[in-house]
């Protein structure tokens, strides 16, 4: 598949799913449910569309509470390797987050534009709590500063596919995190 677009493995499958299940613990600490709690204090997952939808759905099923999933859609301005802010929300959230506990599921982040530009946005619309959950974060590449709670993994500044990540709306579907042979974009 993708037969030499891809120089290396940076992040195996294993590697994803173990992760996935220690972020799961964490958050499952975090969040615990009280005895009789109503389903409205249920946490509220919110998935960053695209990049997040294949984290999202491993995180929601690793973990041992209940949670509920919204989903939001952004447009980022900027070339194909590198963005330089969000645009617009392209799909909303379908229902109020007031009161809410919120956790933002994101792949990546990179810049930190999208999610500084998302909690401002979320924020506003007065959640219980708001935090963050990334599989991947680049803190060399990092501009605005973003508060994280809950990191998979440290990478180096370079580009990377799968596992939800594209370039070019290719790669997404790899079942790893891979670096992407700089060939195919240069
Ligand atoms: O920290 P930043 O520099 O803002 O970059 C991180 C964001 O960029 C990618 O999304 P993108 O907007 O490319 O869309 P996608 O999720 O559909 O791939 C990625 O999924 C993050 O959402
Ligand atoms: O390294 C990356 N890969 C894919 N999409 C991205 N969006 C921000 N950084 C990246
Ligand atoms: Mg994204």
């Amino acid at each position: 598949m993708y037969d030499g677009d891809i120089a290396s493995v940076v992040i195996s499958e294993d590697r994803i799913r173990a992760r996935t299940i220690e972020l799961a613990a964490e958050l499952a600490q975090r969040y615990q449910p009280a005895p009789g709690k109503d389903p409205e204090e249920d946490l509220l997952l919110v998935g960053v569309l695209k990049g997040a939808m294949m984290f999202m759905t491993d995180l929601a099923r690793a973990l041992p509470i209940p949670t509920q999933m919204e989903f939001m859609a952004v447009s980022s301005y900027g070339s194909s390797t590198s963005s330089s802010g969000v645009g617009r929300i392209l799909k909303d959230l379908d229902r109020d987050i007031a009161d809410r506990d919120v956790l933002i599921v994101e792949d990546i982040i990179d810049s930190g534009l999208t999610l500084s530009w998302l909690v401002r946005n979320l924020e506003a619309r007065n959640p219980r709590s708001l935090e963050i959950c990334t599989l991947l974060r680049k803190p060399d590449a990092i501009s605005m500063q973003v508060e994280v709670s809950h990191v998979g993994f440290d990478i180096p500044n370079d580009f990377v596919v799968g596992y939800g990540l594209e370039y070019d709306e290719r790669y997404r579907d790899l079942p790893y995190i891979g670096l992407l042979d700089p060939k195919v974009y240069c």
